[in-house]
């Protein structure tokens, strides 16, 4: 798969837009209101926010899991199935399926066969670095490797856009880190769209060039940092002084949005 590099911010294409977008739970639980983000081609975007700030929320109405109250969504050039993968905090891995079976599901779900697909699932698998273990099932598997499984079932489709619900919140700190790598890298390779929840400034700060903070209550963009580090980033970012600013004005802006209600920080 051969893919032209990702343009500098501010010369990328539209992928898709939100609209005042409003959504209501139980006629009375305001998730979110007048939420608006353009999301370019290319963009790896942290929504970062307190706890019930909407993220998940968000991340659900654009894989079309659920459907706002009100506002639009509009992607450009419209959507196909497949245009989207979904990662989430749990592998979510059929524990009675091998792992090649696991990566299949998605197209198994519009009816392909595991014969016609098994290029792709290959090719998936490659990209986390997991071919070898076609053939293992989940138990086999270590929490970091699970969790590679789940990103290349949502890789298998060739998606335009990916979606991840703290992919890496229930890891330990070492493989979270190296996860952190191997994600930039994938992004490198593939020049995909992301879309991160998480609930870490310094993951953000790592992985993102755009981070929208969100505000709770009702869930809404509070304000966006531009994190203008180039890729590729490495453990030498990580350590750099340019790291720590960038830390200290998302946590700032964390903090503002949490203060918005009074909320006390804790990232
Ligand atoms: N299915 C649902 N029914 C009713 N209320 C819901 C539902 N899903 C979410 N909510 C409410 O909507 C608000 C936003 O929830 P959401 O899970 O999107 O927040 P979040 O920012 O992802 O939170 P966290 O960081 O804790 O995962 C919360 O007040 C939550 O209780």
């Amino acid at each position: 798969m051969t893919t032209p590099s990702i343009p500098p911010m501010g010369q990328r294409d539209k992928l898709l837009q939100m609209s005042n977008v409003d959504k209501v739970f139980n006629g009375n639980v305001v998730a979110l209101s007048d939420l608006n983000l353009t999301v370019n081609q290319g963009d790896f975007i942290s929504l970062l926010g307190p706890s019930g700030c909407g993220k998940s929320t968000a991340l659900r109405l654009i894989s079309g899991l659920m459907r706002q109250t009100s506002g639009q969504i509009t992607w450009e050039g419209g959507t196909n199935s497949g245009d989207i993968g979904v990662v989430f905090q749990e592998p979510t891995l059929m524990p009675w399926a091998t792992v090649e079976q696991n990566v299949w599901l998605p197209h198994r779900l519009r009816g392909k066969s595991l014969f016609e697909v098994r290029d792709q699932i290959l090719w998936a698998l490659k990209m986390v670095g997991l071919e070898k273990f076609q053939k293992s099932y989940p138990r086999e598997l270590s929490g970091g490797m699970k969790m590679r499984v789940s990103i290349a079932r949502a890789l298998v489709t060739e998606p335009r856009l990916i979606l991840m619900d703290e992919p890496f919140a229930a890891l330990d700190e070492i493989t979270r880190h190296k996860l952190n790598n191997d994600l930039l890298m994938l992004r490198d390779k593939l020049k995909c769209t992301v879309i991160f929840v998480t609930h870490s400034v310094f993951e953000s700060v790592f992985l993102s060039d755009r981070i929208v903070v969100m505000a709770a209550r009702p869930g809404r963009v509070s304000s966006e940092v531009t994190v203008d580090a180039p890729y590729p980033r490495t453990e030498e970012f990580r350590t750099s002084a340019g790291y720590a600013d960038l830390c200290r004005k998302a946590s700032d802006a964390l903090h503002g949005a949490m203060n918005e209600h009074g909320e006390r920080a804790s990232a």
